[in-house]
């Protein structure tokens, strides 16, 4: 998919194809058991039915003309008897399938999330949230019910036809004809909606999906949305969307509701024809009226699985249409994964070389070009310079979060892109721009990265970027539940949080972020103290547009114009009163 936004629809597959089938027959085939117990269940369940319109034929034709009342008691007993059998089996037969359909939906969900999270940024930069949310969530529940007890009734309404033709013939062979001469008159509507339904069944997914985008960013978004009362922009595109989705889905219905309407129509025709055909003909031997009773009940039972499978291929168009999206996703390659070969990265020393290296988000855009740079083990870099410069980008392409587009990128004379990747990102302590935090304790958030972790090393990390005070005044201390997005806590204290994190792997390479941006300035000075300590022997990447808290790296970089345009320590860049000089004054002034 390219770039895509919530407003745009997702491109639509035409005409089907049938390998998206095939693949779900796949998680269908592991059912084959239970699926197989429900299907003879219900084979005998239909069975038993059918035989209720010869009873009647026999109690009209035979038991009331010759008035034998016990008789009659009796084939209402048996009758009785096939209602109650077929309830008890169609409700096994639910249960069964009730339990595959869930069965089959865990499956696909479970490959879609783990696929999700090996997709790398690049895939989540490219689309909403919330048209990857719609696939896990609804799309799979949508499917659940075709995939399930779509091809159980597909089956076994092919066997009751062929059942109910078997019977219907046997009983006479004329009215049946009459029965079967609607079929041609079904098929050629059937034909003629076929395309149009699969399209409107596309055009709600995308419509639904869209909708679903907007809602999850504008829920997202609430608080830049009340500050600026954006409220009724909001609602307005909302009812756009709303209304877009609304649309789609009643054309869909409409060509929906031409199935059972042309099918009641034919049966009704069919029906009529019946008992005109069987009275004109009614003579003894050929269509005594018990025959006409009994063919006019097999003609509405003809027709009932016939409206059946077309509501069945109804569901099963409906399904495609989220199959298709579902096995779109399921096919987004790992665009970021080892290569065939891959070897572990050994423990690392934490040497880091750009050689030539450019990158590109969007092909013919580069960002970094013929990037050369050299950084021996235990060295701190800073990377300062204007926004957007290339900062964060530099610092994504050390982790293999994206693939370079040139050159090579080493780690002690590694090459990236040839190590396993969770060989290289476990030895690297990353802490990004947003320090995320998930919902559960403090502690938990803590030890994310390290489950292993012991609650004392956990302290010490809390310890080593003073979070420790802040933490302990909480009612709950470490034990403290936070929500998603960490809505309970300060920025700074998020961020806090998210340092100790990063320390707690005890990576050789640290990359932070922005990671002190929202820490006062005290707390940051403490926190100095105890990273300086930290940072010893190790290699460090620091992002920081506040100057003074990167003052004392060992080399700064100046990151512009796709590349590094200055390098070298504090004083010597004040020296050299270029770029790095001109910001640094600046801020000084400001300050
Ligand atoms: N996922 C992305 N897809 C496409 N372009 C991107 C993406 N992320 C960043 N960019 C572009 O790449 C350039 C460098 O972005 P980057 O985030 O590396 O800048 P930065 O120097 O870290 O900025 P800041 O100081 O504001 O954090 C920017 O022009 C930005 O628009």
């Amino acid at each position: 998919m390219a770039r895509n936004k919530f407003d745009i629809d997702e491109n639509l597959e035409s005409p089907f194809d049938i390998r998206h089938f095939r693949r779900a027959l796949v998680y269908i085939k592991r059912q084959k058991k239970p699926m197989i117990i429900a299907l003879v269940l219900s084979a005998f369940s239909a069975g038993i039915g059918l035989s209720a319109p010869l009873i009647l034929q026999h109690v009209v034709d035979v038991t009331i003309p010759a008035k034998e009342t016990a008789a009659l008691i009796g084939w209402s007993g048996l009758m009785l008897a096939t209602i109650v059998v077929s309830v008890i089996l169609a409700t096994i037969r639910s249960r069964i399938m009730t339990r595959v359909g869930q069965d089959i939906i865990f499956e696909i969900r479970t490959d879609l999330f783990k696929h999700l999270q090996e997709l790398p940024f690049q895939y989540y930069d490219d689309r909403p949230q919330g048209k990857i949310l719609i696939r896990v969530v609804n799309y799979v529940n949508s499917v659940s019910d075709v995939l399930s007890n779509g091809i159980i009734n597909f089956i076994l309404e092919i066997l009751n036809l062929l059942f109910i033709a078997i019977f219907m013939f046997a009983v006479n062979v004329q009215l049946s004809l009459v029965i079967l001469a609607g079929l041609p008159v079904f098929i050629a509507i059937m034909m003629l909606i076929k395309t149009r339904q699969r399209r409107a069944w596309q055009a709600v997914s995308n419509k639904s999906s869209n909708l679903n985008a907007y809602t999850q960013e504008s829920i997202s978004g609430i608080r830049v949305t009340q500050i600026f009362t954006r409220e009724k922009v909001n609602e307005s595109t909302f009812t756009r969307l709303s209304t877009n989705y609304r649309k789609e889905w009643m054309r869909t219905m409409y060509l929906n509701f031409l199935v059972p309407f042309s099918v009641d129509n034919l049966a009704t025709i069919v029906g009529t024809c019946i008992f005109l055909v069987g009275l004109l003909t009614l003579e003894p031997g050929a269509a005594t009226f018990g025959v006409i009773l009994a063919m006019s009940g097999y003609a509405a039972r003809f027709w009932q699985p016939i409206l059946n499978l077309s509501n069945i291929y109804n569901s099963f168009i409906n399904g495609v249409a989220y199959l298709e999206r579902i096995f779109e996703t399921l096919d987004e390659p790992v665009t970021v994964s080892d290569v065939p070969k891959a070897r572990e990265l050994p423990p690392i020393q934490g040497n880091v070389t750009f050689d030539d290296v450019t990158f590109a988000y969007d092909p013919g855009h580069n960002i970094l070009e013929h990037l050369n740079f050299n950084v021996k083990a235990g060295e701190s870099i800073a990377l300062v310079g204007p926004t957007g410069a290339g900062k964060t980008t530099i610092v994504n392409l050390i982790s293999r979060f994206y693939n370079i587009t040139g050159g090579k990128l080493l780690i002690d004379g590694h090459d990236i892109a040839e190590v396993k990747l969770k060989s290289l990102r476990s030895q690297m302590g990353i802490m990004l721009q947003d320090s995320f935090i998930f919902s559960g304790t403090i502690l938990d958030n803590i030890r994310y990265g390290r489950l292993d972790a012991t609650e004392e090393e956990i302290i010490a990390a809390a310890k080593t970027v003073c979070a420790d005070d802040f933490i302990r005044e909480f009612e709950n201390g470490y034990k403290t539940e936070v929500n998603e997005r960490g809505s309970k806590l300060s920025q700074g204290q998020k961020q806090l949080i998210s340092f100790a994190r990063t320390l707690l792997a005890n990576p050789r390479i640290l990359i932070l972020d922005e990671a002190t941006s929202s820490i006062d300035a005290q707390t940051e000075r403490l926190l100095q103290k105890g990273l300086n300590e930290l940072l010893k022997g190790r290699t460090s990447f620091i992002i920081a547009h506040r100057l003074s808290t990167i003052k004392n790296c060992d080399r700064i970089m100046y990151v512009s114009d796709r590349g590094i345009a200055e390098s070298g320590s504090h004083d010597e860049l004040m020296a050299k009163r270029g770029r790095y000089y001109k910001l640094y004054t600046a801020q000084k002034m400001e300050a």
